[in-house]
């Protein structure tokens, strides 16, 4: 039985006691404890990118016959894009937007019996990488792996079945979404199946696993001082995130700074996580992104995090390593590098990175 996601977390149990999560609706002021300054984060205050520019994420439409190379362009340049007519029903993206709000409009005490335990995975709480900050995030979240039912179950004792069951089809969905994307943006690169023996387009999908992250940024007093969900990458290959009609995501270049991503009803946006920077051997960017609150409206995203089973090795693939040179970074399992970003947060990828000899 290969480990599971949900078994990294007991080494890296985050040390957050649940009354750190406040009643949102009840404050009237930015508290302390939730006010960052640059030193709180280093690319807290770092410039947004000038409306001028206009530059932004591509939206990719999954039918154009060019989608490959449109994906793959906005893989290296971006690690972002968002796509449409990608083939998930409206309905469902609905349905899963009702379930988020209805979720989070639970009352804090329903809310906090399906609890996050310490070194558990799965379950209502603040964001994992709130332990890597002085300052507290202005947003609760609730993780899913495998089955909902006996979380969703303490949320609504009487009426859960009809949210699995919507769980359940959205993640079938999301798997074949993703393959179908992984695939595109490899293609773009001349990379095709017989280079990649544990990941078969063929296959049922069982070389890849997956979790859900419902998030939720409350109407904020003071959105300029506060952070959403701090800078960071996913330690996913990719991750497909719906986000509510309420502008908030942003990603970061390093000639444009700090990007939003503005909604785009009916699309989804696509990030390259830090394993298809690995897999692409670093011709892929995994994109620094960050959610920041509004004054007037609640926000709502719903990440759907892909990525292999946890003890396949991912390392470059040998036909992105040039003849000469040697892969860019070392081998690793989903599980060594979530606990290398348990301990190493955003450093995690270089601290996989071979040095290369002058
Ligand atoms: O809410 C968002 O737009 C971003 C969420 C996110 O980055 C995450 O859950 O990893
Ligand atoms: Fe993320």
């Amino acid at each position: 039985m290969p480990t599971m996601l949900t078994d990294v977390f007991r080494g890296h149990p985050i040390h957050l006691p649940h009354s750190h999560q406040p009643d949102f609706t009840s404050l009237r002021e930015l508290p302390d404890s939730y006010t960052w300054t640059p030193k709180d984060d280093l690319l807290f205050a770092a410039a947004p990118s000038p409306p001028a520019t206009g530059e932004n994420i591509p939206l990719i439409d999954l039918n154009h016959p060019d989608a490959a190379n449109q994906i793959g362009g906005a893989c290296r340049t971006w690690g972002a894009f968002q796509i449409a007519n990608h083939g998930v029903p409206l309905e469902l993206l609905q349905g899963i937007e009702f379930l988020t709000g209805s979720l989070f409009r639970l009352p804090v005490q329903r809310k906090l019996k399906a609890a996050r335990s310490e070194t558990g995975f799965s379950g209502y709480g603040v964001a994992r990488i709130s332990s890597f900050f002085n300052k507290q995030m202005w947003s609760e979240g609730f993780t899913i792996t495998g089955s909902p039912l006996n979380d969703f179950r303490k949320l609504w004792p009487q009426h859960h079945q009809n949210f699995c069951d919507l769980v359940e089809e959205y993640e079938e969905q999301m798997q074949k979404l993703a393959s179908k994307l992984m695939w595109l943006a490899l293609n773009s690169l001349g990379v095709s199946e017989e280079d990649i023996e544990w990941a078969s387009v063929n296959s049922d999908l069982n070389w890849a696993q997956s979790a859900f992250q419902l998030n939720h940024y409350p109407v904020c007093p003071e959105p300029d001082r506060a952070m959403g969900l701090a800078a960071h990458t996913d330690s996913t290959l990719l991750t497909i995130l719906y986000q509510n009609n309420t502008a908030g995501l942003q990603v970061f270049r390093d000639d444009l700074g700090w990007v939003t991503v503005p909604p785009v009803p009916g699309s989804l946006v696509v990030n390259v996580g830090d394993l298809f920077q690995i897999l692409s051997n670093g011709l892929f960017k995994s994109v620094l992104h960050r959610a920041r609150v509004n004054q007037t409206r609640s926000r709502l995203s719903v990440a759907f995090l892909w990525g292999p089973q946890s003890d396949t090795k991912i390392s470059p693939v040998p036909k992105l390593v040039s003849p000469v040179g040697s892969p860019l970074y070392r081998s690793v399992t989903w599980t060594e590098y979530l606990q290398t970003k348990a301990t190493h947060f955003n450093k995690a990828l270089s601290m996989i990175k071979n040095h290369r000899e002058e």
